[in-house]
């Protein structure tokens, strides 16, 4: 066998006894050490790289510096066996594309020789898997744990560089009115958003469906009003878009994907092609810049459900940014927004500023521990910091919108308060959204058409709304730099690394985040007992109630007698 002459001294090394493989189309390799060759202190994998054979594996256990980056042609896809890194050259101290040190290099040596099990069946199945997508023929052989494991490929398109994913996650929204009844189902089966008491969790899917077919009818209005379906998919994949491209002109080549909870394209669908794309390194940005257990945390829950499935996923590195609500850029862009709109107004220092969050159940923050409402508190808080600082002496209102339910949500509510402003005397009202970045049917329709309405008739003269953030490119920029930041902390676990921990939470430990959120789960509280005669918040809330109680009646009366609609509808035998 002979040995391939490179630019650096390969007279103490060797090529890997039937380790070395060149296809048609060029080759790359994997390899381990190997028990059965004269004690080397190295194996060192050849790959293309942009063009040029380049080391791009060495496994060893003694480090040294030395660079490799002029390798002759001849040596590609060849793998040599070298007693020191010496022999690869002196004077440089990155190796190959991806700019290990070579100490880095032999410590991951080090890491592969510690757990070799791993090392030949999870490790080596995952370059498999990713050989194989990117069209190579694929050889694998694992000899035994002690043994050669190697794998050998034809086919370029595949290079070792890190592959960087940035998977944003949403609530999605129906795109058409045909929609909205599934989308609501989706919505209303999420434990997250309707939390059953554990001996009720059977009911979730029946009462979802029940739920969603009850408020279909409202929904597809508003969705109607607005142009027939919302506009979250186009304004989510813009801004991810938008986000590569920033992360592109940051030196971060990285793939952006977006994965909805409730609607296309859900987030199933986006880890599906994260594995396709061969991503190795996953930053994972909830869209929402304030936690809350129905939002971020029920996509992350589903995340790491999937993640603890799918073996792939296991292995690849991720960290997730839980909530970014403190982010400078973030408060600069919205104080910016606000800014400008206030300056709209004839009198920008008579008007208020009113913050309206999307509403949570109390029971969520008061029960559940959910952070949501002191996120909220302090990013109001933030961004009139920097409004003032900006000369503004507006004053300024939160009060959170949307509730849905018979149950008290968190107070106060925006219509009883525009209500109050007007008749407080209040003239000119901004509305500011503030939970969501994008434009959807809670500001299209609710803040823009109901809250609007209503204000005009409470007294308010002057009525502005602020934008969401869509692409705002301050916002954007500061995405990009959250994920650049969170990166160093891709696959870094929290257990041991107390930064990591306080700041960004790795998937794995969703878990752990929620718990420390979410403590023990409980079921909602009683709700509100304030009786009202007419078309009233309270007369809805026992409707709703009274609806709910007739649904669990006929619910444990089908489940009893075996006879029913849902049996008709083919619902119940799932229970069965
Ligand atoms: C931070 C934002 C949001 C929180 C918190 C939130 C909690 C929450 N939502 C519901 C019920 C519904 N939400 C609906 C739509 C919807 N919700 C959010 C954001 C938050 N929800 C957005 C961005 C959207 C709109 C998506 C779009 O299509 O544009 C809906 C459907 C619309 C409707 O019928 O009103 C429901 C229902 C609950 C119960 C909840 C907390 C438990
Ligand atoms: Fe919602």
């Amino acid at each position: 066998m002979q040995c391939v002459q490179a630019s650096f001294r390969l007279d103490s090394c060797s090529c890997l006894e039937g380790q070395h493989h060149r296809g048609p189309a060029g080759s790359s390799g994997f390899v381990g050490a190997s028990a059965s060759t004269a004690s080397p202190s190295f194996v060192v994998v050849v790959k293309r790289s942009r063009g040029r054979p380049q080391v791009s594996a060495v496994v060893g256990e003694r480090a040294s510096k030395g660079r490799a980056t002029s390798l002759p042609d001849s040596s590609y896809g060849r793998q040599y066996v070298c007693n020191s890194f010496a022999e690869l050259g002196k004077d440089h101290d990155r190796v190959g594309s991806k700019g290990y040190t070579f100490s880095e290099l032999a410590s991951f040596g080090r890491e592969l020789k510690a757990n070799r099990q791993n090392f030949s069946t999870k490790y080596l199945r995952r370059n498999v898997r990713k050989e194989r997508r990117a069209g190579a023929v694929v050889e694998a052989t694992v000899a035994s744990k002690q043994e050669i494991v190697q794998v050998h490929g034809s086919g370029d398109k595949f290079t070792d560089e890190e592959r960087v994913g940035v998977l944003l996650l949403n609530l999605g929204g129906p795109e058409t009115l045909d929609d909205v009844q599934p989308f609501l189902y989706n919505l209303f089966a999420d434990p997250d958003i309707i939390r059953l008491p554990r001996l009720f969790r059977f009911l979730q899917r029946p009462l979802a469906q029940f739920i969603s077919t009850l408020r279909a009818p409202k929904s597809t209005e508003a969705y109607a009003s607005i142009g027939g379906g919302s506009p979250l998919r186009r304004i989510t994949d813009d801004q991810a878009e938008a986000l590569a491209r920033a992360l592109e002109e940051k030196n971060l080549p990285a793939r952006v994907y977006v994965g909805m909870r409730y609607w296309h394209p859900f987030t199933e669908e986006a880890i599906e092609q994260i594995k396709a794309d061969g991503i190795t390194r996953l930053v994972v940005l909830p869209l929402y810049p304030q936690f809350s257990i129905s939002t971020s945390g029920s996509s992350l829950r589903l995340l790491e459900s999937i993640f603890r499935e799918d073996e792939y996923l296991v292995n690849m590195q991720h960290t997730v940014i839980p909530s970014w609500y403190q982010r400078e850029g973030y408060v600069q862009s919205m104080a910016s927004l606000i800014e400008k709109e206030l300056a709209k107004f004839e009198h920008p220092d008579e008007v208020n500023i009113f913050f309206s969050a999307h509403g949570v159940p109390v029971a969520y923050v008061e029960e559940a521990g959910d952070p949501y409402k002191a996120e909220m508190e302090e990013c109001v808080e933030l961004i009139m910091r920097e409004v003032k600082a900006r000369g503004v002496v507006s004053k300024h209102t939160l009060a959170y919108q949307s509730r849905v339910g018979p149950v008290e949500w968190l107070k106060p509510y925006t219509d009883t308060t525009i209500v109050e402003l007007g008749k407080k005397g209040v003239k000119s009202l901004l509305a500011v959204p503030i939970s969501f970045v994008s434009e959807h049917i809670e500001t299209l329709e609710e803040i823009d058409m109901e809250y609007r309405e209503l204000a005009l008739e409470s007294g308010i003269v002057n009525w502005g709304r602020v934008p969401a953030l869509g692409c705002d490119p301050t916002f954007i920029a500061d995405l990009a730099d959250a994920v650049l930041e969170a990166l160093p902390y891709v696959g870094a676990m929290a257990v041991s690394n107390l930064e990591a921990r306080q700041s960004l939470v790795p998937l794995g430990k969703v878990e752990e985040l929620l718990a420390t959120y979410d403590t023990q789960r409980r079921e909602l509280p009683a709700p509100v007992a304030v009786w009202e005669w007419g078309w009233t918040k309270s007369a809805e809330t026992w409707n709703g109630r009274a609806a709910m109680l007739a649904v669990l009646g006929l619910l444990v009366l089908e489940v009893t007698t075996g006879q029913g609609v849902l049996h008709q509808w083919g619902i119940l035998p799932l229970f069965r």
